[in-house]
């Protein structure tokens, strides 16, 4: 019996903003440090203990896994960064007021960007501000995988390269592994290991530094889940 622990980062400058972030390296808010220490807080209560972590290449999600394997005693544990966790992509929408694009395009619009499944939000030009073309980060990635917009479905489809080589034999080797990611990327997961629907997951929403605990048996079927709070 393994356990899997999902966090999604603690609060972000742009969740308080309330901006279109995606792959837009934003720092955590103050509240944001808070619920991270939080998290870590509740998984040392709960005696978790870890032999594997994971998070993606934004700082929002790797100080959150820091401050939560901090609190827990258990800064020491491997952990490994990769694109892979990242957010999901979120085009040219990336840096716009969410609210203020709501009221040009509609509600409707604004919530099938968001939440679809198979919607792709516009794409991002190279030359805009918050493009990651130019990032040093992905410079040894094929520039073809590199999104410049993406859904859930597309999110889901690079996610899981990294579940089957890395997440999935650390569980079936019996290893308890903790992932610090974001909204979207963690959805995408949560799609896959509850085995929910396309239109189901539009409903899914995963609160900011609210640690999910998922028991595996020796097949990787989930036999327990727990969300952790106070
Ligand atoms: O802006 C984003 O990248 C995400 C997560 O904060 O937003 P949304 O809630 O629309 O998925």
């Amino acid at each position: 019996m393994s356990k899997l622990v999902l966090i999604r980062h603690g609060q972000s400058e742009w969740n308080l903003s309330n901006q279109f972030t995606g792959w837009v390296d934003v720092n955590l808010s103050d509240k944001g440090v808070e619920e991270a220490k939080k998290a870590g807080r509740l998984i040392k209560e709960h005696g978790l203990k870890f032999d594997q972590a994971y998070t993606s290449v934004l700082k929002r999600a790797i100080k959150t896994l820091h401050f939560a394997l901090e609190e827990s005693d258990q800064l020491w544990i491997p952990e490994t960064k990769t694109w892979r966790l990242n957010e999901r992509h979120y085009g040219a929408l990336q840096g716009l007021n969410k609210k203020a694009t709501a009221e040009k395009y509609g509600d409707e619009q604004v919530h099938i960007w968001r939440r679809s499944y198979d919607v792709l939000p516009p794409a991002i030009d190279d030359n805009n501000e918050y493009s990651q073309a130019h990032d040093r980060r992905y410079s040894n990635l094929d520039p073809n995988i590199v999104p410049k917009a993406e859904n859930l479905h597309v999110c889901l489809d690079r996610v899981m390269p990294f579940w089957e080589d890395h997440i999935a034999p650390d569980l079936l080797a019996g290893k308890n592994v903790i992932i610090a990611a974001h909204g979207n990327s963690l959805r995408a997961l949560t799609k896959y290991i509850e085995r929910i629907s396309d239109e189901d997951i539009m409903d899914v929403e995963m609160k900011t530094g609210e640690p999910v605990v998922y028991t595996f048996d020796d097949k990787l079927n989930v036999t327990d889940k727990v969300k952790l709070d106070d």
